[in-house]
This record gives C-alpha cells, structure tokens and sequence, in this order.
C-alpha cells in the first residue's frame, strides 16, 4: 500500500492541494529557507513564499527526506514527531541558513520530553495541522498531547497560543493545559531587522471522549431536545475566560482611535460581503447605518478576546464541561487586528451567531423551520443569561453594540462562505436581511 505520508510529485502542487493552503495555485510558491531538525537534515522544516499578489503569505512544510530523495509529510511520519517533542519539551534550539532558528518553550510542563507511542494527524476541516499523539513520561506513565503545527505563519506572537497559556497560568481550566511552544525566526523583508520571529508549534494536553459544541447542539437542535441549561453553561463559561483574559492581559479604553478603527473595518468588511453577494449590495446604506449607530454608544474597555468565536471552537468535556479551542481570531483579518485589544462582546456575538447557523443547518436539511428558530432563540436567551450572571451585569446598555456586531460577524461569514463553502452562504445572507430588519 502506498505510504499515505508520501508528497507524489513536485512539493508546490502538493502545497496547493492542501486544506490550510490559503491560496487555490501554486505556481509562485518558492521554498526560501530551511531549518534542518536533525543532524543529517532528513528531518527539516520549509519555509515556503506564495509572492502570488493579493495572497502573500510564509507557509511552514515540515518534511522527512528519504535515502532516495524522496519528500514524506512531516507531521505523518514519526521521525518529525519524534524530534518536534524533543526540541519543543526539551527547550532545545535549532538552526539553518542565517536568520532561520527555532526554539523550544517548556511552558507547563516540567520534566524531560515525552517519548513518542503513536502519533496521527487529526483529519477534518483544518486551518492549522493537529498531531495527536499517545506518549509516556520519564516515569513510564502515559499523557496526551495535542501539538498544532502552524501553517500560514506570522510575525509576532501567535495569539492562541499567547491567550490559552495565559488562561490555563491563571489556574482557569476552561482551556486545556498548553505544555510548550515552539518559536522560531525566518527571513522576512517586510519584518523589522529583516527577520520574522513567531510560533512554529504549540503542544497542549490532550483531552480524549469530548465532542465539540456544534455536533452536540446540532443534535440537540435535531431531536428537538432543549439546550438551555447547556446554553447557559456555555455562556457563563464565556464570560469567566472574558474576566480571566481581562485579568491577565493588558486592557484599553475604547478611545476614538479605536472607534474608528473598528468602523473602519466593519465597513470594509461590508464592502467585500457587498462586492460578491448581490442581495447586502442591494442593503448597502441599511448596512452602513446599522453599523454606525451601532458603535455610536457607550463601550465597554477593550481586552483581549476569542476572536473566532464559534461552536465549533468548544468542546464538550466529560466531567469538566466546556473547554475553549484555538483562539487564532478570524483567518480572514490581519493579525495586527486580531492581536490587539477588542471588545468581548464580539465573542458574544460569534456565539449568537453559531446558534442561528444551527437553525440554518436544519433548515437547509429540509427540518421544521419554525422548530429550529425557537430553539436558536432559546440556547441565544439561556447564553445570555449565562453570561450576564457570571458577569454580574446586564448587556442591556449594549444592545445596539451587540446588534452591530451580530451584523458585522454575519457579513464576515457570507465572505466567508461565498469564498469556501458557497452552499451555506444563504445563512449568514438571510441573518443580515434579518438582523437589518429588527433594527429597521
Ligand atoms: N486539546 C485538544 N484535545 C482534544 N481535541 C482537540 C484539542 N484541541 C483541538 N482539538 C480538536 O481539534 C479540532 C481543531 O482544533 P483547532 O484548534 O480548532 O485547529 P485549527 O486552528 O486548525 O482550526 C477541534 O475542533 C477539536 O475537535
Ligand atoms: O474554525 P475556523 O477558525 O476555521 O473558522 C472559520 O470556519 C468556520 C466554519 O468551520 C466558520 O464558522 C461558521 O460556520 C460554523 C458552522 O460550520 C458556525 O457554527 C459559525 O457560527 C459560523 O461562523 C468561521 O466563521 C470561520 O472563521
């Protein structure tokens, strides 16, 4: 049987066919260092440029080169994963071509590194690739670990890893335990000094017999069971990572500065969703108004946040209830942005949003469309309330802000969807027609 980690053919349309490439070619893909990980170099990791205009970006490509040439995917093979749980755990240092580097960060974790069992990469939809990997301590007893291997990197820090280390070093276990991190430096023009330094890889605890929010209000949603009590868990769990997030990292005011930055990329995102959906187009000044008086209110400071806040990034714990995932911010907006304090609010709204999309999806599957709205609007009513008791507070002041952003996150997701899942741009597209018309 072929090996299943084999690259067949030339690296670059390999790239191209991969879920976390960005780009849909691969003709001006360019492998422009590369950092060697074993002392023979077989096992490497590539730093590859896509100068393609518009979609420019440094993709990570760990490889194991064998005797005969031949190009394996490094997180499938155990040669990779093997020395990326040696570098990482034992703080270890790597070096290649000038300005190329990585350096392991033990961050939760004492002891020497974990010895590799097994190892397989998680399938499914994914923008980064997820190693989960059965290995034992020094003392022979076994741990879980989950390491996320950063595709598309970037210059600074990368805020999952920043953000769920910060919550799980404040004793908070609605996130599961980061173990280390691993840094490293490639050359980059645009980066001061001319060298990019970020997060290669992450190594988190593994958590074993979950399931994620979505697939367990899906099926709730489905057999028309009632989701409040798990609903307000969710949003009472929100809102302690929202305090432990304001807690632990820097916070601001919400000046003007801010204010007009954040319009300002509410309206452009109105103007993409405008540009490839004709019926938003069509609402343009509704949107715009909407937006506007929206943020014209009073705000709340800002700290840092989710920023990508969905169903999808919750997983459902056996005896610890939910637990937060991959506080990467949106894929679409620039890193500046999703690294820089926000309104926590904006998870709220992620969230009310992913309750509408459960009623969309059943919808669209040809469910009782009136059921499925009532049970969005009651897992919404019991997250809220979650929420605002953990809060100790009302969201009422903000109802506007909220609208606004329930809007904003609906323009972001018909972007969204027109670009990668165009069968499901009709949920978020009906959600502003509707959202436009509560306000109207
Ligand atoms: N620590 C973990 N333990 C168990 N499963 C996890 C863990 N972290 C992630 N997962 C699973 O992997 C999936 C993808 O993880 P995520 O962090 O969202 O990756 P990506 O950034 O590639 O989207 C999650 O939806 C979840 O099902
Ligand atoms: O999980 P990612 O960080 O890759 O997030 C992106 O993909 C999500 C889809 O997988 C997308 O989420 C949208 O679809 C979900 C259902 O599949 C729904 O629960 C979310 O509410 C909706 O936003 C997310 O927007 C995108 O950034």
């Amino acid at each position: 049987m072929a090996d299943p980690a084999l690259i067949p053919g030339p690296l670059p349309s390999w790239i191209a066919g991969q879920r976390w490439f960005a780009n849909t070619v691969g003709d001006a893909l360019e492998v422009e260092s590369t950092l060697p990980l074993t002392a023979d170099g077989a096992v490497r990791t590539l730093f590859v440029r896509d100068r393609t205009p518009g979609a420019a970006a440094v993709y990570q490509v760990p490889v194991a080169l064998d005797a005969d040439g031949s190009l394996r995917d490094g997180p499938r093979t155990d040669e990779f994963v093997r020395v990326l749980l040696a570098v990482l755990f034992a703080g270890a240092v790597a070096e290649g071509d000038a300005g190329v580097g990585a350096e392991g960060v033990p961050i939760g974790w004492s002891g020497p590194p974990p010895a590799l069992r097994a190892a397989r990469v998680l399938s499914g939809e994914q923008s980064n690739t997820s190693i989960i990997v059965d290995a034992e301590r020094a003392d022979g007893s076994p741990v879980g670990l989950m390491v996320k291997v950063f595709r598309a990197l970037h210059d600074g820090e990368n805020p999952d890893v920043v953000l769920q280390s910060a919550i799980a070093a404040a004793g908070s276990d609605r996130v599961p335990a980061t173990y280390a991190a691993l840094v490293g430096s490639w050359p980059d023009p645009a980066a001061p000094g001319g060298t990019a330094r970020g997060h290669l890889a992450v190594a988190q605890e593994f958590l074993p017999d979950t399931r994620d929010a979505w697939r367990v209000a899906l099926d709730a949603a489905r057999t028309g069971e009632d989701f409040s009590d798990r609903a307000r868990d969710l949003g009472a769990a929100t809102a302690e990572v929202h305090r432990v997030l304001a807690t632990a990292l820097p916070t601001a005011e919400a000046d003007e500065v801010a204010r007009a930055a954040a319009l300002g990329s509410m309206r452009s995102r109105a103007e993409q969703a405008a540009a490839l959906v004709p019926s938003i187009d069509a609402a343009g000044g509704a949107v715009l108004a909407t937006l506007e008086a929206g943020l014209a209110g009073p705000w709340p400071p800002l700290q840092r946040i989710h920023g990508d806040y969905h169903l999808g990034q919750v997983l459902l714990v056996p005896d610890r209830g939910w637990v937060l995932l991959d506080f990467e911010g949106e894929p679409l907006r620039p890193m500046a942005e999703r690294t820089a304090p926000d309104l926590a609010l904006r998870d709220v709204a992620g969230m009310l949003r992913s309750f509408d999309y459960v009623a969309g999806t059943l919808a669209q599957e040809g469910g009782d469309a009136d059921a499925a709205r009532s049970w969005a609007d009651q897992a919404r009513a019991a997250f809220l309330a979650g929420y605002e008791a953990e809060l100790g507070a009302s969201l009422a002041p903000h109802a506007a802000l909220l609208a606004a952003l329930e809007l904003d996150k609906a323009l972001y997701e018909c972007v969204y969807e027109a670009r990668n899942r165009p069968a499901w741009l009709p949920i978020p597209e009906l959600a502003v027609l509707r959202l436009l018309e509560a306000v109207a």
